[in-house]
């Protein structure tokens, strides 16, 4: 939660030429509300279902950049949705790192607020297990978001050349 998958899937997305999905976007669209009241008025429960069914939805999509949610792989239905129908790419960042991030992200993501900080820590070390499904990962301590979104281009292009040469099929993100 809060590593930088929108900010940074817009920029592979861009200069990749494709287009871009925010899927809590499409969620606050759907709802016509921002997520924290999403969260006061339905519930967690309500909102995981439609994360659900809008990832299943634009999973069948091709040729796009999609950012879940932080807590999306907590479902496994999700999760294989997303293993079998795109390439996965997990950023990662170190606790020490992240903690840093809480005051600038804190406001925006309902599942942190009413913590404190040891129930904080407890969550980002429970969540450690949800997300160790993906294609590949990539640690974004002290990275600026543009070198990682060409850290992450370049791994498409070379998974590319490794396995589809010419084909153009490694696009189907
Ligand atoms: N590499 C980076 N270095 C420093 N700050 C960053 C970096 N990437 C993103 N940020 C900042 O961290 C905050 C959270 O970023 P962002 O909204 O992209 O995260 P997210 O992973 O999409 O969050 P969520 O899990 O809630 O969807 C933003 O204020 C953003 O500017
Ligand atoms: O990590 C989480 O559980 C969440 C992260 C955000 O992206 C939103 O999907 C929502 O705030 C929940
Ligand atoms: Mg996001």
């Amino acid at each position: 939660m809060g590593v930088g998958k929108t900010t940074i899937g817009e920029l592979v997305a861009k200069k990749l030429y494709r287009e871009f999905i925010d899927i809590d976007k499409e969620i606050e669209k759907e709802f016509n509300m921002p997520i924290p009241e999403i969260f006061k008025t339905f519930g967690e429960e309500t909102f995981r279902e439609k994360e659900k069914e809008i990832i299943t939805a634009f999973s069948k999509k091709r040729l796009k950049v999609i950012s879940v949610g932080g807590g999306a792989f907590g479902q496994e239905e999700i999760k294989n949705i997303c293993m079998t129908n795109g390439i996965v790419f997990l950023l990662d960042l170190s606790w020490d790192c992240w903690k840093e991030r809480l005051d600038l992200i804190i406001d925006n993501r309902p599942v942190l607020q009413g913590r404190t900080l040891e129930e904080i820590e407890e969550l980002y070390y429970q969540r450690q297990k949800i997300y160790s499904t993906h294609n590949s990962r990539f640690n974004t301590d002290n990275i600026e978001a543009e070198e990682i979104s060409d850290y992450i281009i370049d791994t498409l292009k070379l998974s590319w050349d490794i396995h589809e040469p010419h084909s153009g099929k490694i696009l189907e993100i």
